[in-house]
């Protein structure tokens, strides 16, 4: 299982997490967000982590400049397939809000439309933006995990951790489950995930 830990804001945090070899760390880039960090930041900081940086009102020019500076480009606001095309599939991850959808197969169709033109996907809970701290609803979706590179987000910590593990997402994302406090990572929560996935033997797939 892949592990991101996302809304990174303070250097000491990626220390810890570089040596608990988290797969991948993420910065929101949102103004609006109590995790905003400035591209600045990121510009000045020397990681091994993979790094993703989290776009939500970014115009294309915008977002291919971010993309040379990090691994991914998270994709969290509307986005339409034809912005997508302008990117590199490779290292894009579209964001995808269950809840938005009244059925299943209207949400596979969506899935379809984008799958040429991404690298994963991440299931977020509501209708829009990140941040909820609340698990998504579960619904028929869960069958598309299978098909699907998906990463499962919403309000994932150390006291829910089974149920998400149970449905078997390719990866998870970390927010405000595994934080003391906005933007401020909790070692021994992200630790306390990492344990029961190893326990479960999913880690590194
Ligand atoms: O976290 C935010 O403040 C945020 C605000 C606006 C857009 C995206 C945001 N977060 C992006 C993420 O990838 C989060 O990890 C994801 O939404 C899950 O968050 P949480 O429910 O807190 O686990």
């Amino acid at each position: 299982m892949i592990v991101k830990v996302c809304g990174i804001t303070r250097l000491s945090d990626i220390k810890w997490l570089e040596k608990m070899e988290i797969d991948l760390i993420g910065f929101i880039l949102y103004s609006k967000s109590p995790r905003k960090v400035e591209l600045e930041f990121v510009d000045n900081l020397c990681t091994k982590l993979k790094k993703v940086g989290v776009v939500v009102d970014k115009g294309v020019h915008e977002i291919q400049n971010i993309m040379n500076k990090f691994d991914f480009v998270q994709l969290h606001g509307d986005y339409d397939f034809e912005l997508c095309k302008e990117l590199e599939a490779e290292k894009v991850i579209k964001v995808v809000w269950p809840e938005r959808y009244d059925n299943v197969s209207l949400l596979k169709k969506e899935l379809d439309i984008f799958l040429p033109f991404v690298k994963y996907f991440l299931f977020d809970a509501g209708k829009s933006l990140g941040g909820h701290g609340r698990i998504i609803e579960f619904g028929e979706w869960i069958k598309l995990l299978k098909d699907y590179p998906i990463f499962l987000a919403g309000g994932i910590n150390p006291h829910n951790l089974g149920k998400i593990l149970e449905i078997g997402p390719l990866g998870i994302d970390l927010n405000s489950g595994v934080e003391s406090r906005p933007g401020i990572k909790s070692k021994e929560k992200v630790s306390s995930i990492l344990k029961q996935i190893n326990f479960k033997g999913e880690k590194n797939d």
